[in-house]
């Protein structure tokens, strides 16, 4: 039989299955992200790749979401939702790995309520902050916040409002921790792992109701 989280996620007349992603800045998301797109088909919206977007698309909210990221502030919910919301419905995909997102309570209070959606589980990289400053300073990405000054702002946020929410999903036994310090193809090993073993876990689409089932508004 489904779970409740399955049946939440029943939209667009299918089940949606999300997974965040995440972990502090230079913890290696998006690396293992396109490995987990290639072994599992997932699509990959990550945050931060949208809220860039949205800025070269000449946006009205662009120079504001630009002087955030500069900052390594937390842009609002209201635009970082809307833009997943859309990504996720033009994708065709039912399965999705959220990358760098929530990054802090209003953001998952924000998601939740907007999708009434719940995340399958966090996939949260765990990584000591002297690695991920190295691997984000030899970067070299041309990305306006690989740098001394923002970097140490990027931690700040992370410590003071993405941690809280890894522990939010972790008092509901919903976070899979993996040691990201390791190098990229042994973390993906234990990646891999813990995709295989949720994708014999997850019901098979029959087990619902459809009356659960939502049309695409
Ligand atoms: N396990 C690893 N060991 C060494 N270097 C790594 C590892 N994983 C990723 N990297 C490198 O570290 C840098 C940051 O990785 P990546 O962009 O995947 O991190 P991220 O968590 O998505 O970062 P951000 O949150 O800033 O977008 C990249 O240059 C990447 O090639
Ligand atoms: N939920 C999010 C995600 C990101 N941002 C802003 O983008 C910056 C870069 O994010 P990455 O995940 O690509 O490192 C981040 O520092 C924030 O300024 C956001 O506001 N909300």
């Amino acid at each position: 039989m489904g779970t409740v989280v399955d049946a939440q996620n029943m939209k667009y007349g299918r089940k949606v299955i999300v997974v965040f992603v995440l972990g502090g800045p230079g913890s290696g998301k998006g690396t293992q992200c396109a490995n987990i797109v290639q072994h599992f088909g997932y699509t990959h919206l990550s945050a931060g790749d949208l809220l860039r977007a949205e800025i070269k698309s000449g946006s009205e909210n662009g120079t504001m979401i630009q002087s955030m990221i500069k900052e390594g502030k937390i842009v609002p919910s209201e635009i970082t939702v809307k833009l997943l919301q859309q990504a996720m419905q033009e994708s065709g995909n039912d399965k999705f790995l959220i990358d760098g997102f929530p990054r802090n309570e209003e953001n998952r209070e924000t998601f939740e309520s907007v999708t009434g959606i719940a995340p399958e589980f966090v996939l949260f990289f765990d990584c000591p902050e002297e690695e991920m400053e190295k691997r984000l300073l030899s970067r070299k990405q041309g990305r306006e916040d690989d740098n001394m000054e923002t970097i140490r702002k990027r931690f700040k946020v992370y410590m003071e409002s993405s941690l809280p929410v890894v522990e939010y999903y972790s008092s509901k036994g919903n976070v899979r921790k993996i040691d990201a310090v390791k190098q990229v193809d042994a973390v993906f090993e234990d990646v891999k792992a813990i995709f295989n073993s949720t994708i014999e876990k997850v019901a098979p689409y029959e087990d619902f109701p459809t009356s659960l089932n939502t049309k695409m508004p």
